[in-house]
């Protein structure tokens, strides 16, 4: 058994090998420690290994999910080794004492997965490859459990906000990819590999239908092709036809900045608290899913965000309206995610129950919209995807029971009157059952014994029992009963009708469950083979979904429709915060609603004001409505018009990076760089307090310098919040950046912050009025008055630490040479070759070569 179980071992490499014992998977050697570490399950020992003992552990079959649920969260791949053979089968073949036959049947990886046990119900789980040709790169992602299947060429500076798009559950690639933390895959990441497998899974002659993917696409699909092969062995997977995402179609958001803005995860991990938390109404577990990959990707094309948002509009304006389509996708089942679970050969009697209502309920949802007049566009498109599905919503509802059960094995899931030979066998099961029970009454009276029972147990079947004293009765040669077994208090024993009426029924039985198992077998066939349809269907519902989610979010909190423009303008009226306004609210505090207008003529905001004033959360607020608007949402605002935003840069608060070896200030440098070399002048750009990290000197320079880049090359519409009340002589000189502050003012010695953004410089800083409302101590806040009142009698008397700014000549920041003497060029102008003999003259070459590696 261990020769086979190293063997198994090897194949699975670096994946916890679960070994089939009977009702058990058993893990051993260094993967039981991994295993019973992670799931806090006893570790034992079996047998020896080389004289030692074998550490060993186990998790029941049965509850095997929930088990693997835990190892894949915590980032461990699992071989599953199955029986491929009962023992009876071995001792057939191969003697007695055969060992059963053992193969990994699947592996199971983050990004493989189809279980809704191990799955979240609200988000997609992509797993994506990473594939290169040249200098291109592409990511194919598949989600296997609802058969989503994209393609995305990039250029290697955007393969991380592309990953970070997606969020994929398993990255693989081969080799290293820069800036990427990427699995090994299975090999197959090669153009022409890719191309092979495209044509050989979708049965296409040509990749001219889907597009012509580049080549760096097609080895992204080898790669992730081969690892679905090998992951799944012989297990289907349920693939559309792969998509080609243009990028050009999304709004960039790099990671940093859909970490800051905390789109579809709060800070610490959870929907909850994040945008996708705050406005998510969906009623159905597909909607769920598109909601958080619309908003991880908004859109920049003016057209479709329009066409989302009319559906929207249609939606909100009629509240009845409103309310009846979000009722029939009340108990909408989660359709695709079924259908993947058939396709992989791992569906339920109750997966193909689910295909039906959901295609039932769509159907009747479709009828519900077109009773409604002067549809939107949208709509049109989406309709026809949902009908269609007549013929097999018909045979399914004839075919299975009102609510099947997950585990077949025990039959009872096709309806009486579907197959007339099933209820044939059905009905002579129950026969043998009633026969059975007759013959339990003839019993007792022939003997007599009136508590005399007829039982069955997986043992010994069908059987007779009495107690032990009435046993004597049935042991008489001729009673016409055969001993069986004899426990305390009781005896059991056969007869030869009772045998015959068991086998009837056994028999019976056996036979209704294959003609069950057979029908099952059809219906997944049938819904394989319209897979695409009700792929459609599903994601149509998807959209209506997430439609009436939107409409529903904007009648509670009277949010407007955006308008959009191709201006590079941003103007809000009444704007707010939506995870901060509903926070506030359960408080049962009110939110301040604030202005913006940016435009080409007033691009840069620099706001300023106390601490705790509402800074960051009004640069927020204006990226949350830019996210919201272009992923086809209404916005937190009494009116807004915006120009389509290509790319949102979101450098707020900064936290420490120390897993990769990065500083706060670091970080925030390194976020820096990134906006100022990408950003464009469609770009929408949120800085907070860059520069805040190091010497005041050193970080007022660095904001300083950052403002006129923006201001001078960047050029688009940025939002920047800073203490460095300095910064403010800049407006004297850059004619499109504007002063503002949020309002604060002191009352009977304390600080009222108002929250509201007004025109023009804040007055003073409030720094040591904030501290006191924290609570810091008298005595210290006294002191820290006293340093400051010295602080600023310096500043008077020297012009402060901006003395002189003024008199910086413009862009003469970028002209100046690096500061340092260059050591080089001084050695040189030191050197007269003319006096110099050969070997001085070698010297001296080495010497300027070693200043040079200095
Ligand atoms: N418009 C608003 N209406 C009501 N309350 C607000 C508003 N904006 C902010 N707040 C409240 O003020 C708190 C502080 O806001 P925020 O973090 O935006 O301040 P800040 O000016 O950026 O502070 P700091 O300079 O210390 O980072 C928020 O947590 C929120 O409770």
């Amino acid at each position: 058994m261990m020769a086979q179980y190293h063997r198994l071992k090897a194949e699975a490499a670096d994946a916890l090998l679960f070994y089939r014992m009977g009702d058990f998977f058993e893990l051993f050697f260094d993967d039981a420690k991994v295993a019973a570490a992670c799931l806090d399950i006893a570790l034992t020992k079996r047998g020896a290994d080389a004289g030692e003992p074998i550490p060993m552990c186990g998790v029941p079959v049965h509850s095997a999910d929930s088990y693997l649920a835990r190892l894949i969260k915590a980032g461990h791949r699992v071989a599953i080794a199955e029986q491929t053979e009962s023992p009876a089968e071995a001792r057939k073949a191969r003697g007695s004492k055969a060992l059963v036959d053992r193969a990994i049947v699947r592996l199971v990886t983050p990004g493989t997965l189809t279980e809704d046990s191990l799955l979240e119900s609200a988000s997609a789980n992509w797993l994506a490859a990473i594939g290169r040709a040249g200098e291109d790169y592409a990511v194919a992602a598949a989600d296997i459990s609802t058969g989503r299947f994209e393609l995305i060429a990039c250029g290697v500076g955007e393969l991380t906000s592309e990953l970070a798009r997606l969020g994929p559950a398993e990255t693989i690639a081969q080799g290293k990819v820069p800036g990427v933390r990427a699995a090994p895959g299975k090999g197959g990441f090669d153009s022409l590999a890719g191309e092979a497998a495209l044509k050989a899974r979708f049965g296409l002659a040509t990749l001219d239908g889907v597009g012509s993917p580049s080549r760096a696409e097609l080895a992204a699909a080898g790669g992730l092709l081969t690892y679905l092969d090998a992951t799944q062995k012989d297990a289907g997977v349920l693939l559309d036809l792969p998509r080609r995402i243009a990028r050009s179609g999304h709004m960039a958001i790099d990671a940093a900045s859909r970490d800051s803005l905390e789109l579809t995860r709060s800070a610490s991990g959870s929907v909850a608290g994040s945008l996708l938390g705050e406005i998510d109404r969906c009623q159905s577990a597909g909607g769920r899913r598109m909601l958080c990959e619309d908003i991880a990707a908004p859109l920049t094309d003016r057209a479709a965000i329009e066409a989302r948002l009319h559906l929207v509009a249609w939606l909100h304006e009629d509240a009845i309206r409103r309310t009846r389509v979000r009722d029939a996708l009340k108990a909408m089942p989660d359709v695709a995610r079924a259908l993947a679970r058939l396709a992989a050969g791992r569906g339920s009697p109750r997966d193909l129950a689910q295909l039906r209502d959901g295609l039932a309920a769509a159907a009747s949802l479709k009828q519900e919209i077109e009773a409604q007049g002067d549809r939107p566009h949208l709509l049109d498109t989406l309709l026809p995807r949902m009908a269609g599905h007549h013929a097999l919503i018909d045979e399914f509802a004839r075919a299975l029971v009102e609510s099947p059960p997950i585990d077949a094995s025990k039959g009872g899931y096709i309806a009486t009157g579907y197959d007339a030979a099933l209820d044939a066998l059905r009905e002579a099961s129950s026969d043998g059952r009633r026969a059975i029970a007759a013959l339990e009454s003839r019993y007792r009276e022939a003997t007599g014994v009136s508590s005399l029972k007829i039982r069955h147990n997986a043992v010994l079947g069908y059987h007779v029992e009495v107690s032990a004293r009435h046993a004597d009765r049935l042991m008489a040669p001729d009673s016409g009963f055969t001993h069986r077994q004899t426990l305390a208090g009781v005896v059991r024993f056969n007869s030869p009708e009772l045998h015959a009426e068991a086998s009837r029924v056994i028999e019976a039985g056996a036979h209704a469950l294959a003609a069950e198992a057979a029908h099952a077998e059809k219906l997944t066939e049938a819904a394989v083979a319209a897979a695409r349809q009700i792929t459609a269907t599903a994601d149509a519902i998807a959209r209506i979904d997430v439609a009436a989610s939107h409409a529903e979010r904007a009648a509670e909190g009277g949010w407007a429709m955006p308008q959009l423009t191709d201006q590079p303008c941003m103007e809000v009226t009444s704007g707010r915060h939506p995870i901060v306004e509903s926070a506030l609210s359960g408080s049962g505090e009110r939110f301040v609603a604030n202005d913006v207008a940016l435009g080409p003529n007033d691009r840069l905001w620099l706001i300023t004001g106390p601490n705790m004033g509402g800074k960051s959360t009004f640069l927020r607020q204006a990226a949350l409505i830019a996210v919201l608007a272009q992923a086809g949402s209404f916005v937190p605002a009494s009116r807004a018009k915006l120009g389509i935003v290509d790319r949102l840069f979101s450098r707020v608060g900064a936290s420490d990076n120390l897993a990769r070896g990065r500083s706060t200030f670091m970080v925030e440098m390194v976020e820096t760089a990134a906006i100022l070399a990408q950003a464009t002048p469609r770009s929408l750009v949120i800085l907070d307090e860059i520069g805040r990290g190091t010497s005041t000197y050193d970080g007022l320079a660095i904001a300083w310098a950052v403002v006129e880049a923006m201001h001078d090359d960047v050029r688009c519409r940025t939002l920047f919040a800073t203490h460095y009340h300095e910064l403010t002589r800049l407006a004297g000189r850059l004619d499109a950046l504007s002063l503002h502050h949020v309002r604060a003012r002191e009352w009977k010695g304390d600080l009222v912050l108002l929250h509201e953004v007004a025109d023009g410089a804040a007055d003073r800083s409030y720094g040591i009025a904030v501290a006191k409302l924290a609570g810091l101590p008298p005595a210290v806040v006294a002191r820290a008055k006293s340093v400051l009142a010295k602080l600023e009698a310096g500043r008077d008397a020297t012009g402060g630490i901006a003395a002189g700014l003024d008199d910086l000549p413009l862009f003469a920041a970028a002209a100046e040479p690096e500061g340092a003497p260059d050591a080089l060029a001084e050695a040189l102008d030191a050197i007269d070759p003319d006096s110099l003999t050969p070997r001085e003259a070698l010297e001296a070459l080495y010497r300027l070569k070693r200043l040079r590696l200095d």
